[in-house]
């Protein structure tokens, strides 16, 4: 059963900007799913409609299979948000935030008391008990912050890029808590991040959207195979010159896209096979120095940054 199911969404603010685009995407029950694209893409504004905060211009979207405009006080019993800003009040210890927050939701006294002793366990907030709100990092007020949202056991959880600032250790953490809410709680978690790493690692199913549509949607494999066998990567001997030769490949034809990785270019091609023995022929003849040229496995990284190129070149602008 499908937990989310937005069709043809249109979202038009009062000064005529088009956020959202007649997108359309499908979250199932019960799993991770990460809403990727660039800066002015339309997440915050699809968040902030299903989470009920505005109404779409036009469009239908439901939720748990009710009718998000029709019903939104039953969905926002239903849903929790957590926001890029933590809401933790750092006046109060993590344990008047937590039953605060299960006030606020009407959880009754004992429940309560047994889920927030649950959670504390299950997040590894334990340890965290004796110092003050306000001593914690900004991964653990995060994992709080969370937590906190868990109180209320919802049934689809909204985060709004989760690990943004955050180190390579917070993020683990972060990553592990979110795969717990799925697994242990069976919530369906819907975020938006801008690492592709973390859509990669972390999500059953990925949309990208570009312009208020979206440009693909499906696994992190099957969003791969679009591109499979039809990129190049090529090592240079320092970034200098991968910057240098990408101006000049990019005035090529015989390359759809590219993209720099340290020292290395890597390019869209039509046939990597033909292009390959073309490319390597076009450095050669430009003296180009370069340490090797090879077909390569496309990473999250290249597809997102192949589609949003070609949805650039079909004429609609990037806002980025
Ligand atoms: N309240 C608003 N009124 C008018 N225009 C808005 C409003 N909120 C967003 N926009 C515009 O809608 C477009 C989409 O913005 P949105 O914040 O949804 O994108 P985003 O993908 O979340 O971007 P980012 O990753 O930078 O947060 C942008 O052009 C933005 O300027």
């Amino acid at each position: 059963m499908l937990a989310i199911e937005v069709d043809k969404i249109v979202k038009q603010y009062k000064n005529g900007v088009k956020a959202l685009d007649g997108l359309s995407l499908q979250v199932k029950k019960g799993e991770i799913f990460s809403l990727l694209g660039p800066n002015g893409a339309g997440k915050s504004s699809l968040i902030n409609i299903l989470t009920t905060f505005y109404k779409p211009t036009s469009g239908k979207i439901n939720i748990l299979g009710k009718d998000l405009c029709k019903e939104p006080a039953w969905v926002r019993t239903q849903i929790a948000c957590v926001a890029q800003r933590v809401s933790i009040d750092e006046h109060l210890s993590l344990m008047e935030n937590m039953t605060f927050q299960s006030r606020m939701y009407r959880v009754d006294k004992y429940t309560a008391k047994k889920r927030i002793k649950e959670l504390i366990d299950s997040f590894q907030l334990l340890s965290y008990l004796r110092y003050p709100t306000s001593s914690y990092s900004g991964g653990v007020k995060r994992r709080l912050d969370i937590a906190m949202n868990m109180v209320s056991l919802p049934k689809i959880l909204f985060l709004d890029e989760p690990t943004v600032g955050m180190d390579a250790v917070s993020r683990n953490r972060m990553w592990e808590m979110l795969l717990k809410i799925r697994d242990e709680y069976n919530t369906t978690i819907f975020l938006t991040t801008h690492y592709l790493e973390e859509a990669d690692q972390l999500s059953d199913n990925i949309c990208i959207m570009n312009n208020g549509k979206e440009i693909a949607q499906g696994t992190s494999s099957s969003l791969r195979n679009i591109i499979r066998q039809n990129m190049i990567r090529v090592v240079l001997p320092n970034a200098i010159k991968a910057k240098k030769y990408k101006k000049m490949i990019d005035n090529t034809d015989f390359i759809k896209w590219s993209n720099i990785k340290e020292n290395s270019i890597v390019v869209g091609v039509a046939n990597s096979r033909k292009s390959l023995t073309l490319i390597n022929k076009w450095m050669i003849d430009n003296n180009m120095e370069f340490i090797s040229i090879g077909i390569v496995e496309p990473t999250l990284e290249d597809v997102f940054v192949s589609l949003v190129n070609s949805d650039r070149n079909r004429g609609e602008g990037l806002v980025c």
